[in-house]
């Protein structure tokens, strides 16, 4: 499903990575990690479609992410590491707003948006301002806001950085749901527990990736 071949990425004359290459397969729940400044959020961008690499190429369902971004953001639900949200708005309003962005109307749009609320336990404090939640439910509203299109790829930078502890393993209970229903995830995080549940580990260090496992795993 997704395809990393050969990537090079440098900022300022310092590589981040040279000559990356990975396979990850439909529905693998796929665990990224490694040091601060590893690159992480660096090749999470470029699997958006948000940063191009320097060389190589990465396909998303068959598409590629230079020639085609716009097709693959069509694909993909992408968490970026910093809350994207407007603090004015309420969480319902912000869900409704990307959900329009997404191309989402009428009843779908509203009910997507109820689905979303619900899978990341916000239903309660839906009607309240952003600027009136904590860190841990800004990120619940970002990765509510990521599932609203049903995407194929998800593509999560530390969702669930600052979360709670129950809330937390809620998260990892709906990723793994949704990777059995068939989503390809490819998740960060710092907390070795919550990459240990995934399918396959992939570890960022020196500008190369070290992956545990076979692919379709
Ligand atoms: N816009 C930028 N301009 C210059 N250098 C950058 C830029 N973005 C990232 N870098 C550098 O690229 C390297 C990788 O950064 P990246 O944010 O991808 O790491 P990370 O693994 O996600 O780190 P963290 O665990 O702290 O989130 C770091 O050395 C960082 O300083």
């Amino acid at each position: 499903m997704i395809s990393i071949v050969d990537i090079t990425k440098t900022y300022k004359k310092r590589p981040v990575f040279t000559g990356l290459s990975v396979e990850i397969a439909a529905g693998e729940l796929f665990g990224l990690t490694g040091e601060n400044g590893a690159g992480k959020s660096t090749l999470l961008s470029i699997l958006a479609s948000v940063l191009p690499p320097d060389a190589g190429e990465v396909w998303i369902g068959g598409k590629s992410v230079r020639q085609q971004g716009n097709e693959v953001k069509r694909l993909v639900g992408y968490v970026p590491q910093e809350v994207a949200l407007y603090s004015a708005l309420s969480g319902e309003a912000n869900l409704m707003f990307w959900g329009r962005m997404y191309g989402l109307r009428g009843r779908e749009l509203t009910a997507r948006t109820t689905e979303a609320l619900a899978t990341v336990q916000m239903e309660d404090r839906r009607h309240d301002p952003i600027s009136a939640y904590s860190g841990g439910m800004k990120r619940r509203i970002n990765l509510a806001a990521a599932l609203l299109h049903n995407p194929r790829v998800l593509i999560l930078d530390e969702p669930t950085a600052g979360v709670d502890m129950a809330s937390r393993s809620h998260i990892m209970d709906v990723l793994k749901e949704k990777s059995r229903q068939g989503v390809t995830i490819v998740y960060t995080s710092h907390h070795m527990e919550e990459i240990m549940a995934c399918d396959r580990i992939g570890v960022l260090k020196d500008g190369t990736l070290a992956v545990s496992g076979t692919a379709g795993n």
